[in-house]
């Protein structure tokens, strides 16, 4: 075990991400229990062990597409609205029941990025952050869909969970975030179109050559943004002081592993810079 990875034993605030297409069963698009329960559980043990978790889930279009039957990814803008207020619910009521069966508190938050522009609202965010910890419940994050969109001015989207997962971690001043990905971790290009792409496993500093090698191509028909929002979000979590590991969500174990300290997924290491400003970021 390299001494890097030692010190992943000390994490004491930790974020996890789960994508859509790690949510999914990928030939039905209906929602993978069997994996949804067994990352609950993991994340109430991880709780139970005195540290702090967050839990950043998507989902919350591709179960709304399943839910009124649409079996292609919606471009309308309202319909991915309308997809989003069903499947968000639906998602929470998974979690709800899941969490509530280990003892557990699961709690919605939905942000937008005006939220965190915003120094008043970011303020009242990281207050009801700190205020669910103290109460021992574990959040439940995801971007309002329903009202943020690129299209309204006021109600900017993050657009990707990846740069969203690492927002939270910065505000909530979190010392690791876990990707959880359909994808074991970054490779030297998207190993789907290059059979040669070798797989990283250490990213010291996030410079030009790196960030050409994350491709925004994805893995599935319900991901967003690929590996270049994964490299985004690993300069917000790097800047913000946070550790971060992508990993294959396949195995949600993995995240019970890089917390001992195993070399599992790419990680990338954390540079905080005292004078970083989050809005120059997102
Ligand atoms: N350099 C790279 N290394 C690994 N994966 C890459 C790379 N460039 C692009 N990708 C693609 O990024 C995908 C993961 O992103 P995405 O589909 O958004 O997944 P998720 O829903 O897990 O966030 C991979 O399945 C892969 O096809
Ligand atoms: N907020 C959206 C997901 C956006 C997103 O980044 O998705 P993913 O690439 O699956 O993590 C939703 O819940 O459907």
């Amino acid at each position: 075990m390299s001494s890097i990875r030692e010190r992943m034993k000390e994490k004491k605030r930790i974020v996890v991400k789960i994508g859509s297409s790690s949510l999914m069963h990928d030939n039905t698009g209906k929602l993978n229990l069997l994996k949804i329960e067994k990352l609950v559980r993991i994340l109430v043990d991880i709780k139970n062990s005195g540290k702090d978790v967050i839990l950043v889930s998507s989902g919350a279009i591709a179960v709304g597409r399943n839910a009124i039957g649409l079996h292609d990814r919606p471009d309308d803008l309202s319909v991915k609205q309308a997809c989003a207020a069903i499947g968000q619910a639906k998602l929470m009521m998974v979690y709800q029941k899941i969490f509530s069966e280990y003892n557990s508190l699961a709690a919605q938050v939905l942000l937008t990025k005006t939220i965190v522009l915003n120094p008043v609202s970011r303020q009242n965010a990281e207050n009801t952050f700190r205020e669910l910890s103290k109460l021992g419940a574990i959040p439940v994050v995801n971007e309002n869909d329903t009202i943020s969109t690129s299209e309204i001015e006021q109600v900017q989207t993050f657009g990707d969970n990846d740069r969203l997962s690492a927002v939270v971690a910065s505000i909530t001043d979190a010392d690791l975030l876990i990707l959880l990905s359909d994808i074991d971790g970054m490779y030297t290009d998207d190993p789907r179109t290059n059979p040669d792409a070798r797989f990283i496993h250490y990213v010291e500093t996030i410079d030009d050559s790196l960030i050409q090698m994350g491709k925004a191509t994805s893995g599935s028909s319900v991901g967003t943004g690929g590996m270049a929002s994964k490299i985004a979000a690993a300069m917000i979590a790097a800047n913000s002081g946070a550790d971060m590991v992508i990993t294959n969500a396949n195995n949600v174990e993995n995240i019970v592993g890089i917390l001992n300290g195993e070399d599992i997924g790419t990680l990338f290491l954390n540079h905080r810079n005292k004078d970083f400003d989050l809005k120059e970021l997102i």
